[in-house]
């Protein structure tokens, strides 16, 4: 990873003095000053757009590393709330051009960014944000910040499914922020300088950092694996697919919210995966969950890693690809065609005090409506899906992602100004 930010004048080389004769007020408010992205800044590589018709962290390259949050808003002041999001564009925009967040600040205040993300490379950060359904509508069912109206119709409170074990305080919020890059301490930081700024008006809820990808979204990318030791993400949809896009994906002109078009609906499901047990199951068992082969990712039926599984091949005992595989189940010939945009993450939380990991799958799909292209997936998975013996979903969220910005617009304009 190139080194690209601020390339005049390091902070390390101000602060100790090397670098500007020394002399302790001078430097530091040079230093604040260098840090405050005031001086020449070249433009910097490894950086995704910011702005576009639809936000990023979506179609773009799948990073490595993720942070998620969901904060509640703790203001009732919708002039108060639209604050934060044009604060939070102007961060978003500076972080993901690598540059710190603020515009220089006082040597006697603390530094408007928190510093740890100087020097590293911006990682291709994304940051992408949505809404959920506990934005539009109080817990009595009353619009809050004036959105009545607002609330599209496939922002769903998403049901309870068989064999759930959801945890209230790891799902939901009002507010939904997915940080992606390359460099953990990139996203990480990224989520701490938007937390900061929303102090007094937001209140982080929930928060999942995950370590790895399992999806890929373009072409150029390996297909990487998940905690089973799969392949994930063999089928997913592509950047390079418009068509699949514009019908699964993007919310069209036609939607009951016009404010949505262009956007999309993030769900998210904390899954965690009994890995002792599955690491003690077979190759053969391990297989028949999936309907793949481990190795090359190749459906049982035959083929290389993007072959069609084919259902009606028969082996000696039933079909090749298992009935209840979770191919067999998920696939969208059993649900009228249906696919997702899938870019989730393996994700590790330490232990559970009874020997075992507490790891799986932050699953982060895309979708144009969960009410057809989550749900009925869903609850064919909780009722048929073998690999469910190996799961528990300790989480689950729903936010409508609004489309993308131009300059001089703030993330989440089209609801509030539409
Ligand atoms: C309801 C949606 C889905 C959940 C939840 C889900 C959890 C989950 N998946 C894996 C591992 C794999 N999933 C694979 C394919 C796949 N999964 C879903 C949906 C959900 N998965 C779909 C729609 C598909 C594609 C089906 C198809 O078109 O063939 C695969 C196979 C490789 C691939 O195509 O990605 C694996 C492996 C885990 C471990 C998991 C929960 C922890
Ligand atoms: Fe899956």
């Amino acid at each position: 990873m190139s080194e690209t930010k601020n390339p005049g004048i390091s902070r390390r080389l101000l602060l100790t003095g090397a670098g500007a004769g020394g002399a302790g007020l001078a430097v530091g408010a040079l230093a604040a000053a260098a840090f405050g992205g005031q001086l020449p800044q070249k433009p910097a590589a490894d950086t995704v757009d910011f702005y576009g018709e639809h936000q990023a962290g979506i179609t773009t390259e799948a990073q490595d590393r993720m942070h998620i949050v969901g904060f509640d808003v703790t203001t009732k002041d919708r002039g108060r709330l639209i604050e934060l999001l044009r604060d939070w564009t102007a961060a978003i925009e500076q972080m993901a051009a690598g540059r710190p967040v603020g515009g220089g600040g006082s040597y006697d205040a603390p530094p408007e960014d928190t510093g740890e993300a100087e020097g590293l490379s911006p990682a291709h950060l994304t940051v992408t944000v949505g809404f959920g359904r506990s934005l539009f509508l109080d817990e009595h069912g009353k619009p809050r910040f004036g959105l009545e109206g607002k609330l599209p119709e496939a922002l769903i409170e998403l049901p309870h499914f068989s064999g759930d074990m959801v945890e209230e305080a790891r799902s939901g919020g009002d507010i939904v922020v997915q940080a992606c890059a390359n460099d953990p301490q990139v996203a990480v930081h990224a989520i701490r300088n938007l937390s900061r700024l929303g102090f007094g008006t937001v209140r982080v809820r929930f928060s999942q950092i995950g370590f790895g990808r399992t999806a890929k979204t373009t072409s150029a990318q390996q297909t990487p694996r998940n905690l089973f030791g799969f392949k994930d993400g063999t089928a997913n949809i592509l950047a390079e697919d418009a068509d699949a896009l514009a019908e699964h994906v993007w919310v069209g002109a036609g939607s009951d919210q016009p404010w949505m078009e262009g956007g999309t609906y993030l769900v998210a499901r904390r899954i965690r995966m009994q890995i002792e047990t599955w690491d003690r199951s077979s190759l053969r068992e391990q297989e028949n969950v999936v309907g793949r082969i481990k190795s090359t990712g190749a459906p049982l039926s035959g083929g290389e890693e993007f072959s069609e599984p084919d259902f009606a091949m028969a082996g000696s005992a039933g079909p090749l690809v298992p009935v209840d595989s979770h191919v067999a189940v998920l696939h969208p010939s059993a649900h009228g065609g249906a696919r997702m945009l899938r870019r989730g993450f393996n994700y590790t939380d330490g232990s559970d005090g009874l020997g075992r990991l507490d790891a799986g799958l932050f699953f982060i799909a895309f979708v144009v409506d969960a009410r057809t292209h989550f749900v009925p997936l869903q609850q064919a998975m909780s009722a048929n899906d073998a690999m469910n013996e190996y799961l528990r979903h300790t989480s689950s969220g729903l936010y409508a992602i609004p489309p993308g910005i131009q300059p001089g617009q703030y993330l989440g304009q089209q609801l509030f100004e539409g």
